[in-house]
């Protein structure tokens, strides 16, 4: 049997149509239009696709972008003033620095300087508490897409065995409290779990988040179970010519759909589904930080 292959790309393109329907009415009913402000410092390849949609995608659903570039010998003070200044301005209602920052800067200290409110990447510890104890903060951009696609995938969740590999702060342990709180029995696995293939065939649901090119194995997944990949890495295909690249995710995924019922592509799967929440995000923090239900 081959696995249904969950959609990310068309997903993301629907998430989207519903952002811009908020828009439209936060600025015919509101005169508000959602700004969102990306702090970039340094060059990291691996972003450069990342930043490229997202600006694309920012004004095609009507959002204000606001753009911050840094060489990558910028003072981290410098970076805090920005954040600052982004926080004190009321058309900026999301605020992403871009990750990793250069070896120089205190990353925590940085993140931490976002206003909670205008946090859209969730990654504040404000934001991270509140999902840890059921309350109402914003959610990381990336598990709340696997989230999402799982929902609609499946529908009730609760009962089911879930497996999440990688304990990053960034997406595997708020995909587990996501997973948590729709009543999933949960492990985190990580590079020190014991016999990780045995873990694996247990779950009824995988998300793999370890940033290592088709670690997971193909014939470790249970029949029918559900396979969300996180990982988007860059590998040599020499196939396809000298010096040419391609993209996998961490599941090695022909073998995978073998066994899954369903999964996630690489690309096409969580990537589009990540930006899709970021600017659904910024959204929702507009229509917070003005104190508008929906
Ligand atoms: N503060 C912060 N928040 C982030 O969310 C964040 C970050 N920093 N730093 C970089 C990583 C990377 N990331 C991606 C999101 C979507 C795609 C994406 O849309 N990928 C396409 C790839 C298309 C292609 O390369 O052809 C896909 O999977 O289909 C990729 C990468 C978010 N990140």
């Amino acid at each position: 049997m081959s696995a249904h292959i969950i959609d990310g790309k068309a997903f993301a393109a629907s998430v989207r149509s519903d952002v811009a329907k908020d828009v439209q009415s936060l600025k015919q009913k509101h005169g508000i239009t959602p700004g969102l402000a990306v702090v970039i410092v340094g060059e990291d390849p691996a972003s450069q696709v990342y930043v490229r949609n997202k600006v694309k995608q920012t004004s095609e659903v009507g959002m204000n972008g606001f753009h911050f570039e840094y060489p990558a010998d910028t003072q981290e003070e410098e970076v805090l003033q920005k954040v600052h200044e982004l926080n004190n301005d009321p058309a900026v209602n999301g605020i992403l620095v871009q990750l990793p920052l250069p070896d120089h800067m205190n990353e925590t200290a940085i993140i931490e300087a976002i206003s909670p409110e205008k946090d859209v990447d969730g990654f504040h510890v404000v934001n991270s508490g509140l999902l840890a104890t059921g309350g109402k903060g914003l959610v990381p951009c990336t598990p709340l897409g696997c989230y999402l696609m799982l929902k609609d995938h499946l529908g009730d969740l609760s009962g089911k065995k879930a497996i999440v590999v990688g304990r990053s702060n960034i997406v595997g342990k708020p995909m587990a409290q996501l997973l948590l709180d729709a009543s999933c029995t949960v492990t985190i696995a990580h590079s020190r779990t014991k016999d990780l293939p045995a873990e694996v065939a247990q779950a009824d649901i995988v998300v793999a988040a370890v940033g290592r090119p088709e670690m997971i194995k193909g014939d470790w997944i249970k029949q029918d179970a559900t396979v969300i990949d996180v990982g988007i890495n860059r590998i040599p295909a020499p196939e396809r010519g000298q010096g040419k690249h391609r993209l996998v995710g961490d599941v090695e995924y022909a073998t995978a759909s073998e066994n899954a019922g369903a999964i996630t592509p690489v690309p096409g799967g969580v990537g589009p589904m990540t930006i899709a929440c970021l600017l659904k995000n910024t959204v929702t923090a507009t229509y917070r930080q003005n104190d508008i239900k929906k």
